[in-house]
Formats: C-alpha cells, structure tokens, sequence
C-alpha cells in the first residue's frame, strides 16, 4: 500500500480542522491593546535596567524603557505536524495520545478507568496567573492555551517519516508505552497510518539501528535530491491535508555530532554546495531541516546532535525560517534545570551531581553506542553552566561542581527510564547537604507533551510579529532561531552571540511574559503590594 504521508483517519476531520477561535477567555481593556476579528495589536513598554562602571569600578543602574509593538494573527487555520522518526517511541505514543483525546477515549486499567489527558503539556495542562479580582483581590488563573489564539492538538493533522516501515499500529506494539486497553481502541486508526520512507545515513546513528533500516530511500549519504525528495514530501502533506502550515520535528534517533569544517559546513553557501556535491559530513537530520527552510516550514530538533551546524542556523536566518532545538527536557534534566537553579540561589554550593540512568528503550540502544551518547551527555552536561555563572560568591570564575552523566541500556526496563541523581552540596559552616534522587521517568509519556506543545508553540510563533517605535519599521518576525521554546529543551538553540537560559523558572516566565506582552500586559511581578501595603 502506499506509504500514506498523513493519517487521513487518524486527523479524524480527514483534512485537519481548523477551529474556529471561540470567543477568547478575555480581553485586555487597555489603550494601548486593539482587537480586530483577525489581528490583536498592542503596544508594550519593555522595562529594563541598563548597568554602567564608574571610574572607580561602582555600578549605576538606569531604568530603560523600549516600545515595542506586537500584532498576533488570531487565525489559526489548518496546522499538521509531520515528524522524522514516527515510528519510533515517541512518534507512536504522542499519535496515539492525540487520537485518543480527540476521540475523549477511556480506557480499563489495573488501577482503574483511565480517560485521555495531555498532562505533562505546558500549553494543554498548565496555568497562569493574568491578574487578581478586582473585587476579591484573589488570583485569576486561566489556561496558559487561552493567553494567545493557539492551534488545539486535537486540530492537528499528523504524518511523518521513518527508516521502518512499520504502520503506527505496529510501531505502537513495538513500543510497549500504553496500555492493550488503549491501543485496541485506536488500532485500526494507527494501522492505516505508514512512515515515508527516509534518508538514512548508517554512519550517523548507531549500528544496532540497521535491522529496523527497511523503509530508505536511495542514497547513504547527503544529496541535493533528498533535500527535494523531502521537500516534495512536506508539500504533499499540506496539499493532501488542506493545510495553512506544517512544523516538522526531529524525534529520530539521536545522531552523532557532525564535524564543522570550514569550506564544507560553517556557511549557508558551503553548506549547500556540500550536499549538492554529496559530502558524506553533513547528517540526515540536518537534509530535513535545510529542506524544512527551504519550505518555510518550522523545523524543531529533539534530539541533541549538532543539526544546525552554523551553515544551517546562517540558512534559516537567510530565508527567515523558523528553527529551534535542541533534545526534549524531559524529566532527569528537566528537574536539574529546576533543582540547581533551587539550590544555587539559595546560597547553597553545589559541588558534585551525578546523573545515571539506564533505559532499555530504542533510544537506549542507540546511545549505547558511544559517538550517540556523546550527543546526548553534551546536552545532558551543559545544563547548570548559566546558573552556575551567574553567582560569582559561590564559584570563582571558570569554577564548576563536577558533573558526570551516565547513561545505560537496560532491555528489561523498556521506556521506563530510571534516572539516579546524587547532588552534594557545601552549607552553612563547613555542613555538606546530600540530596539523592530516584526517579522512574516514563520516556515516551513524558517527552510526548512536549513534542505537542513545541509544535503548537513554534506555530504560534509564526503569527506574532513586533515592530520597535524607535525604528519605525514594518512588523517582522521573531529571530529565526525560536530560543523562545527553552523550556522543552535540554540544550537551549539561541540566536548567535545570545546568551543560553537553562533555568527552568526563568525558561517559562520569558515564555509567560512574551506572550502576555503581545496582549499588552506586563510580566507578573508576583509583588502582591496590594496583600502587603495594607
Ligand atoms: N524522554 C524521551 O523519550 C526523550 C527525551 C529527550 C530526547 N529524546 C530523543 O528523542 C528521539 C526519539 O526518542 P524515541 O524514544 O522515540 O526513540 P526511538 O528509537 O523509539 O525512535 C526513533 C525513531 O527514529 C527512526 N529513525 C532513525 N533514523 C531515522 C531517519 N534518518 N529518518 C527517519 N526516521 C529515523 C527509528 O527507526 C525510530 O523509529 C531520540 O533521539 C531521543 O534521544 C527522547
Ligand atoms: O531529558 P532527560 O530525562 O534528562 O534525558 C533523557 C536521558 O536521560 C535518556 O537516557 C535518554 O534516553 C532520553 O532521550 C532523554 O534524553
């Protein structure tokens, strides 16, 4: 049968449904916010403090304030995702949660009934604090999805790629994430559904991975025909699904890290020509995103290999695509970005962690092969550096606690990814703290909200534009490298010369607060001067 580039059963509304935005949650009633049936317009006074030296090496602060205006496109139209590596665990299992919440399926488990959740979600799950009531003074807290016209991933038409060709029903078996219960429910749906085939590369991803390598197309190393080959495939999604627009996601095995090498890779120009002259250093997944660019479609890495080596990063700024990356933050990082961002503004030296797990997963078994772990232990390493930098009485210069990252393939654990973390610490007079961590992070279940929420985060992103007063420009889009979705992130892409925020707090306020801006409204200050100048 032919490879079915889209799970037209699966979309449930055969060509993905564009809802319509229902009357919003609220709205700002401000000068300085205008609502029109297709646009939110605000103008936004972005407050800063700018920190000059005096000759004798004080600090002066200076209030700063910068206007902005921001515009949102309140359509949202019709959005599908295709992602590289559908078959693969996390592919199957975010496809299989979104048929189920479409269908608001249940389903019998040990510990009872279980019905279809986006938990994990930032966007589906998660709230914020838009102000307190005026009569009351108590906090309102709304939806993070209603702060701005964002698509449902319900809504979203699915399809993608993978080097096996097995159907989703299949991939899902292999899988061993969700329960019999659900998977009959939703089995007949995700049979009908088969991966493009892809590019595969042998030398980028580890040898164990060759047995699963029956669905390739021709060619083991880069040519410009792949780019087009995937072009072709991205436009025949959104054609055959009616679709405004696409993200493309990299959930596919983790990579080894490219070589830069200047001439072949280091500018958008060399780049190009590499491939066109089949260079054997440039990946897979960076053919997917330079084709994903040349589409103008959002191209978002989970996994942590270098995909945008600087001749890609320099492309998408050229043509003004969209990219972001790199590896989902999800669970082991996601609580250190959270614990030693704790630790170290509380005054406490972090000294020493210790990260191990084992897995038994596919994901496993790639990084059991040394060059993919190294990917993946860069990513995993560099988590604590800005939090660490930032406390110049705590570390000197260039100091650091030690950090180790181990990672082992278990079989037997499957996706249920054991992490073990030790942090010591110096406190107070001599004092050591030990914190140690067991933490049975269930892979696939908790990288697949974010797989949903970096698509409809990256497709938001697409429908806000700013313009500054003092340039008096045309609104234009944000900076191509969308450093914006740091908080899925484990090793956080940001625009060159930008700093990197791994804190997890800091990640979600500036995610929070860019959007609140685009209504008009200033960051939550969580002040409360009203609960205490009383
Ligand atoms: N919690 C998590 O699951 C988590 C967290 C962070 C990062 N990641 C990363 O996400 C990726 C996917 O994780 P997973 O558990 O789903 O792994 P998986 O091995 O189950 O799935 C990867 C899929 O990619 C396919 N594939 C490999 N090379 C391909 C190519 N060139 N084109 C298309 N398909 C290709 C494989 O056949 C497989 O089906 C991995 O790189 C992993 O490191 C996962
Ligand atoms: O996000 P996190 O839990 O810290 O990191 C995880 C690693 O611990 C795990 O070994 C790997 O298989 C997953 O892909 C993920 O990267």
């Amino acid at each position: 049968m032919a490879p079915h580039a889209s799970s037209d059963v699966a979309n449930g509304t055969a060509n993905g449904s564009a809802r319509q935005e229902s009357s919003p949650l609220f709205t700002v009633q401000s000068p300085n916010v205008v609502y029109t049936p297709d646009e939110i317009k605000s103008q936004y006074a972005y407050q800063t403090t700018e920190v000059t030296r005096t000759a004798d090496n004080k600090l002066v602060a200076t209030p700063k304030a910068t206007n902005y205006h921001f515009k949102v496109d309140r359509k949202v139209g019709k959005v599908g995702m295709m992602l590289v590596g559908w078959g693969g665990n996390n592919g199957s299992t975010v496809t299989a949660g979104i048929m189920a919440n479409r269908r608001g399926l249940s389903w019998e488990t040990r510990d009872g009934q279980q019905t279809a959740n986006y938990y994990g979600s930032i966007v589906m799950s998660s709230t914020i604090k838009l102000g307190t009531d005026a009569q009351t003074g108590e906090d309102i807290n709304i939806p993070f999805r209603d702060l701005l016209p964002m698509v449902h991933p319900n809504d979203m038409a699915i399809g993608g790629w993978d080097i096996s060709a097995l159907n989703l029903a299949a991939s899902m078996d292999r899988a061993q994430v969700l329960e019999p219960s659900l998977k009959s429910q939703v089995r007949k749906e995700m049979a009908e559904m088969t991966p493009l085939p892809s590019i595969y590369y042998p030398d980028f991803i580890a040898a164990n991975q060759e047995d699963r390598a029956d669905n390739v197309i021709e060619g083991d190393k880069a040519c410009w025909a792949h780019v087009e080959h995937i072009q072709k495939d991205i436009r025949d999604f959104k054609a055959q699904n009616g679709l405004d627009k696409v993200i493309v996601m990299w959930t596919a095995n983790t990579e080894r890290y490219a070589d830069i090498i200047p001439g072949v890779n280091d500018t958008a120009d060399n780049l190009i020509n590499s491939i066109k002259a089949g260079h054997a250093e440039v990946s897979p997944s960076t053919i997917f995103a330079i084709a994903s660019i040349l589409e103008n479609t959002p191209f978002i890495n989970g996994s942590p290999q270098n995909t945008f080596v600087p001749g890609a990063l320099q492309f998408a700024e050229q043509r003004g695509a969209f990219i972001g990356g790199d590896d989902f933050k999800s669970g082991q990082t996601k609580m250190k970005s959270a614990l030693v961002d704790f630790l170290i503004n509380a005054g406490i030296k972090l000294t020493s962690i210790a990260s191990y797990n084992h897995l038994g997963n596919n994901d496993g078994k790639n990084l059991s092969s040394q060059k993919q772990f190294r990917s993946k232990e860069i990513s995993k390493s560099n988590v604590v550096d800005d939090m660490v930098a930032a406390n110049h009485l705590l570390y000197e210069k260039d100091e650091h606690p030690d950090h180790t990252v181990v990672i082992k393939y278990m079989p037997a654990v499957g996706d249920n990814k054991r992490a073990l973390d030790e942090y010591y610490a110096e406190i107070f007079m001599g004092g050591h703290q030990t914190i140690s961590l067991f933490n049975i992070c269930e892979d696939s279940l908790l990288a697949s909200p974010l797989i949903i929420d970096l698509v409809v985060l990256a497709e938001m992103m697409t429908r806000v534009t700013w313009k500054a007063d003092s340039e008096g420009t045309d609104y234009k889009g944000f900076h191509s490298v969308l450093s914006v979705l740091s908080y899925m992130l484990k090793a956080p892409l940001t625009p060159p010369g930008t700093p990197v925020v791994n804190a997890l707090g800091k990640q979600r306020s500036a995610l929070i607060n860019i959007f609140r801006a685009c209504v008009g409204l200033q960051p939550e200050s969580e002040m409360t001067l009203e609960h205490k100048l009383l």
